[in-house]
Formats: structure tokens, C-alpha cells, sequence
């Protein structure tokens, strides 16, 4: 649906983006994440034609952004870092001037109506937008972007400045939008994009450094796992059976929550998924999995030596 083919964008001596490609698949949620300045912007603004590329190429459903701007960018829902929100108007003004600034071809009152009810701003149409929340100001700007019903959305930073409760919203708006859209948001929040996406490309200093499903990409930078894991029963049992794992490199009890029910620490080898292993030795000593976690820590170390090792931003 999207493809990107050696995208080079320089601001004099810098270079912001610096020969990256990636494609994305039709209904994909692809993360893109990095620190502040690794380029996101940058990508998103070629991606939706508000900035040229130095060189390479950006494909949108078959139609290239500088080939065919206005077709391409037809296809395309944006949601910039700030939303283009005029604070004086009223939810549904803004939208009906939005339309019709984009040409939309579709019954312009049932359109805005359908747009609303999704984004869940039906009852704040009247309301004038500086007075709104900045949750659903930012749900305005979603608004907005899936104005003509765009196959592919672009969101830049969406839950930048939003309390918690409004940032899982809207990552719950945004996997409910994955549905029917092909959707790219950049965010620099490693948890935010695992929570989000089926897919993530970390850029850092205008260059990709990695580029895996949110499942794997621990697996594939870590050299080990981690598993957490809470039992009730005899701590001896539960650690002779855990040794006994294939995959299992090191194993130790972290404390004992109650009598009976202790915590354990397990690494084990990349290239093995010990979850089920672990269940099923569970269960033969009869000793209850009360809690099972993946080690999210090694996630974020991964980011850090990702980000870091990338080397400095060439000229
Ligand atoms: N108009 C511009 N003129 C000069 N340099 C720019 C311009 N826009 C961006 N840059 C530089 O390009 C690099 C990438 O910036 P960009 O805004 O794309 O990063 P980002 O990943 O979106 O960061 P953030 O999360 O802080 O928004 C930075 O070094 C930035 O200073």
C-alpha cells in the first residue's frame, strides 16, 4: 500500500533522513519510533507531500507523491504533530469546511456524521474547539484526517501531550482504525508503539536501525529472554522443573509473595519460546501459573543500544 524507496531528505549540511526504505502492507499498523530528531517528521511530511524529498521515491496505492500529487494525496489522512485546527470554529464547521476544502465527493452530512460517531466526538459538534479538551482536540484532528475515507492514515507523535487515561483512547481508537485503514504513527514511546502496532521500524539519526514485527524485535536484539513468572507451590519443585526446560539459562526465585506462592526469574535462549514448556511443566507437578510476563525491560534496553550504537548523522 505504502512503499518508500531511498528517501534522502537534507536541510543544508543535515541529513535528516538519510536513504531509508520500507514498505507497508494494505491494513498493517506500523510503528515508526525513535528519539526526538531521528527524522520522524521528516518521513511523514514527505510521505503526505507537505515536503519534497532530496531523492527517492514515496508510493501510495500505486501513485507516486511528486508524479501525482493530488491523487496521491487523496489517499492519504494526516494528522501532523499539531493538529491544522481552527480553535474559533465549532467541531462541525471546521469539519464541513475541511470537506469541502478536500473536495470530498461523498453526501458531505451523512460523511461528517459517520466521521464523528467513529471518533467518538458526536456529542461536542456544537462545541467551539479552543474550549474542547486537548484529548478530543486531538480527536478532531483524526476527524479531519479520515475525511473521503482515505485508505491510509498518517499520524505524527498522536499522544504527545495527552493524559494517560486520553492516551488510552487513543491507542484504542488508533488499533480500531487499523481495521479499515493502513495506519503509520510515529511516537517516540517504545511501550506506546507495542501496545499499538503489528509492526516496527525504529529509525535513529535519519537511518533505520531496525525493522521487525513488535513480537520479535525483542527477540531478535537481546541475546536472552526474560520471563517472569508467579507459582503457588514448593519453590524446590518449581525450580527443578524449570531446569529441566530446553532453552533455560538461568533461573532464580526473586521472593516469596506468601507462604505458598513465590516469584521467579527466568532467561532463557532467543531462539526459544519456553511459555508453553513452562505451562505444561506446571502443571505435571501440579503447582497453579497465578502470573506469566515477557521482560518488557529488555525491550527498552534494546531501544537504548539501538538509538545509541546508530553512529553520528552523516553529511
Ligand atoms: N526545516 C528544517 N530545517 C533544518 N533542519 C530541520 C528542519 N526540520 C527538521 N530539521 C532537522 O532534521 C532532523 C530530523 O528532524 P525531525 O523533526 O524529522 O525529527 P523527529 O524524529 O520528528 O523528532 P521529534 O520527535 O523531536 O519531532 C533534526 O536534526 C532537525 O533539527
Amino acid at each position: 500500500m505504502v512503499e518508500v524507496k531511498n528517501l534522502t531528505k537534507c536541510y543544508g549540511d543535515i541529513k535528516a533522513v538519510d536513504d531509508i526504505s520500507f514498505t507497508v502492507d494494505t491494513g498493517e499498523v506500523l510503528g515508526f519510533l525513535g528519539p526526538n530528531g531521528a527524522g520522524k517528521s521528516t518521513t511523514m511530511n514527505i510521505i503526505t507531500g507537505y515536503i519534497s524529498s532530496t531523492s527517492g521515491t514515496v508510493t501510495v496505492d500505486g501513485s507516486e507523491i511528486l508524479e501525482n500529487p493530488k491523487e496521491t494525496k487523496k489517499k492519504i489522512g494526516y494528522l501532523p504533530e499539531i493538529p491544522p485546527l481552527y480553535p474559533d470554529m465549532t467541531v462541525r464547521k471546521y469539519l464541513e469546511f475541511m470537506f469541502d476544502l478536500k473536495k470530498v465527493k461523498l453526501p458531505k452530512k451523512e460523511h461528517i456524521d459517520e466521521v464523528m460517531r467513529l471518533v467518538q466526538i458526536s456529542d461536542k459538534e456544537s462545541r467551539i474547539i479552543k474550549n474542547l479538551s486537548k484529548g478530543y482536540r486531538q480527536r478532531v484532528g483524526f476527524a479531519q484526517a479520515l475525511l473521503g475515507n482515505p485508505p491510509v492514515l498518517i499520524l505524527d507523535e498522536p499522544t504527545v501531550g495527552l493524559d494517560p487515561k486520553q492516551i488510552i483512547e487513543i491507542r484504542k481508537l488508533i488499533r480500531g482504525l487499523g481495521k479499515k485503514h493502513t495506519v503509520i504513527f510515529s511516537s517516540h514511546v517504545l511501550s506506546e508503539v507495542s501496545a499499538t502496532c503489528d509492526r516496527v521500524i525504529v529509525i535513529s539519526e535519519g537511518r533505520i536501525v531496525a525493522d521487525a514485527k513488535t513480537e520479535e524485535l525483542s527477540k531478535s536484539f537481546a541475546d536472552v529472554q526474560k520471563l517472569s513468572l508467579t507459582v503457588e507451590g514448593g519453590s524446590s519443585d518449581v525450580l527443578g522443573e524449570i531446569k529441566k526446560i530446553p532453552g533455560v539459562k538461568k533461573y532464580v526465585k526473586l521472593r516469596d509473595v506468601s507462604d505458598k506462592i513465590a516469584e521467579y526469574s527466568i532467561e532463557y535462549s532467543n531462539d526459544a519460546d519456553i511459555r508453553r514448556d513452562v505451562f505444561s511443566a506446571m502443571v505435571r507437578i501440579g503447582c497453579p501459573i497465578l502470573e506469566m510476563k515477557s521482560g518488557n525491560e529488555s525491550l527498552e534496553d534494546m531501544f537504548l543500544k539501538l538509538t545509541q550504537n546508530a553512529g553520528k548523522r552523516g553529511k
